[in-house]
């Protein structure tokens, strides 16, 4: 019930729903009491004296308890269907809510599709549980209750002796919980693994097919389903042993009750009618024993459930807004940033970048080169605030990135990443993501600096061209141009290039650069790429090897000496060059 206790956040508002739904169901078992009481004075009082008017009495009596018992079960559903639905509804919302503010660092581990069944199938029990099943949980307590205090009151030891296998029905149900629970949350994990099956296979439907790995996927898919079905039919043997079992021990304490009973009324200690309203009510309490399977299952599915979804909620924001952080003054500000002896490491593993120390003043350009992993996207996104820093400081026109609001933080910076992401939407709204207040000529106007707009023209439905999901349709270069549409039309005081122009041709990476030029006056500029050419426009270069600034300076500077950036510019420009030196010797590219 901890499980419950957490989630009473979500559905206290509508406790009262909880309160009429246990009400009514408790009421509607109360009124199927009367039945056994019915058909006791049915034989006793009506059959036996001959009095024929009396039965048209209990017919009467009877169809009105089922009227009365029907309409309750309608409040009780009718209830409990509201706060199930309600208490999904803000479990829902509230998950969202929090997969938007969790960190980076969650996201570096988590897995979409198993996120996905938490988010659909685990809401789905929980829903189920709350609403229905806990009311019936309860209710099987007060049949139990009901059913013992009407039978003692006819005869309290016939009903000790058909009582002495219950203990026995109740062990049965609990030991068949304790295994039924782990068997529960092996099959979730079980399922949530075949769906991150299929969601990575579709996502990733190209890499399979173009390296032919159909069998070897149908191989990884078929293991993870197998075990999905071991665990089910586990499961179902535990079920299947279940009943039989339950059964054998709920006719023992038939069969006593038939026997004792039978004598009882042969020696006239007990009338016809007490043992025919016993026999009846004694289902009063197997009844709810074998349901008690199927509720404690019903409960430990969604205690498994709910273990799982209060995990998202439970999780901890590692980068989050501090009680004073501030705003910042998004109009006014300059977009100086400063990197301050920055140390950083992923978890545990070695820092990933070290001692990173540089000024970018407000509107200056500042391009990062260097080999793959050389920590060059991990400074930006430590610039963005997805990681907090480990040593040393950042800061943005001289107040530590801490201590601004994180989202003002990132409305102030733009940033075109290397793998770009489309939504499933036309290209207008994906150009003028979650912005609102925007003119289609300003998107055209960003469109037209990013190189996108003569494409674009030049698709069937234009800007209200609907692109697939993550952007199918279209090159990677397209899509890397609307990435930078979209970042222009934020018009932010810093702008990030992180390998923005790589999918593009040298071409237009020179059109689009100079598009950049125009628009990012008096803006901060970091560029992250393998060209020289992308770079050599920077006020200052930086490069890196192992998570470390190993040199430092403008492009003419650094093309001078020895060293890694002269490296990679006579690789890149070898042709040039060797032309160069036949022509006019020393002239800089
Ligand atoms: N989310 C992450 N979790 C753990 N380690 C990471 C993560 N992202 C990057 N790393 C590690 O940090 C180091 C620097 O990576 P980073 O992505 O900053 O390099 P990069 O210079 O941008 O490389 P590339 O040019 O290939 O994009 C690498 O050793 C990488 O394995």
């Amino acid at each position: 019930m901890e499980v419950l206790r957490q989630l009473r956040g979500y559905y206290q508002e509508r406790r009262t729903y909880l309160v009429l739904s246990i009400l009514c169901l408790a009421a509607a078992t109360g009124f199927g009491l009367v039945y056994p009481l019915l058909l006791r004075n049915l034989i006793d009082d009506v059959i036996r004296p001959g009095n024929y008017e009396g039965v048209l009495w209990i017919a009467l009596t009877a169809v009105g308890v089922v009227v009365i018992k029907a309409s309750l079960q309608f409040l009780h559903g009718f209830f409990g269907g509201r706060l199930g639905n309600y208490l999904a509804y803000r479990l829902r919302n509230a998950c969202y809510e929090k997969l938007q503010f969790l960190s980076f660092r969650y996201y570096d581990k988590a897995k979409t599709g198993d996120l996905m069944s938490r988010l659909t199938g685990d809401l789905e029990a929980i829903r189920n549980f709350v609403g229905f099943g806990f009311a019936q949980l309860l209710n099987l307590v007060l049949m139990v209750v009901f059913g013992m205090i009407m039978m003692m009151s006819i005869h309290w030891q016939l009903t000790l002796i058909t009582m002495i296998t219950i203990p026995f029905l109740a062990a049965v149900a609990l030991k068949f919980e304790s295994k039924i629970h782990p068997a529960f949350q092996e099959m979730r994990l079980a399922l949530s693994s075949l769906t991150t099956a299929v969601q990575e296979n579709v996502t990733g439907v190209r890499t399979v097919k173009s390296f032919a790995r159909e069998p070897y996927e149908m191989e990884k898919f078929s293991h993870r389903n197998e075990r999905y079905k071991d665990n089910q039919i586990f499961a179902s043997t535990l079920w299947s042993r279940f009943f039989p079992v339950m059964e054998l021990l709920a006719s023992i304490s038939v069969a006593v009750l038939l026997a004792v009973g039978g004598t009882l009324v042969i020696k006239e200690q007990l009338t016809l009618g007490d043992l025919v309203a016993f026999f009846s009510l004694i289902w009063f309490i197997i009844g709810p024993m074998w349901g008690l399977g199927f509720h404690i299952n019903n409960y430990t599915q969604s205690k498994a459930s709910g273990e799982r979804v209060l995990e998202i909620l439970n999780q901890k924001v590692d980068v989050k807004d501090e009680d004073s952080a501030v705003d910042l003054d998004l109009e006014n500000m300059q977009g100086k940033v400063e990197f301050d002896h920055v140390t950083f490491a992923y978890g545990n593993k070695m820092p990933a970048v070290t001692d990173i120390h540089f000024t970018a003043e407000p509107g200056s350009v500042i391009g990062f080169l260097g080999g793959t992993g050389s920590g060059k996207s991990t400074i930006i996104q430590l610039l963005m605030r997805a990681y907090n820093v480990n040593e040393g400081s950042i800061r943005l026109d001289g107040r530590d990135i801490k201590d601004i609001r994180i989202q003002s933080l990132r409305s102030a910076i733009a940033t075109v990443f290397q793998e770009t992401f489309l939504f499933s939407s036309s290209i207008r709204n994906n150009i003028a993501y979650g912005m609102t207040q925007v003119s289609m000529e300003e998107i055209i106007y960003a469109a037209k600096l990013a190189k996108a707009h003569d494409f674009i023209m030049e698709m069937p439905d234009g800007y209200d061209t609907v692109v697939g999901e993550r952007g199918m349709g279209l090159s990677g270069g397209q899509k890397q141009r609307i990435a930078i549409a979209r970042a222009l039309l934020i018009n932010p005081k810093i702008l990030i290039l992180d390998d923005a122009t790589s999918a593009v041709d040298m071409e237009t990476e020179h059109e689009i650069q100079s598009g950049f030029q125009e628009v990012m006056q008096g803006r901060t500029t970091f560029i992250i790429a393998h060209r020289i050419s992308s770079l050599r426009h920077a006020d200052e270069i930086l490069v890196l090897d192992e998570g470390r600034i190993v040199q430092r300076g403008k492009h003419e500077e650094l093309i001078q000496v020895p060293g890694p950036y002269q490296e990679v510019y006579r690789i890149q420009y070898a042709d040039h060059l060797s032309r160069n030196n036949e022509g006019n010797e020393g002239k800089v590219l």
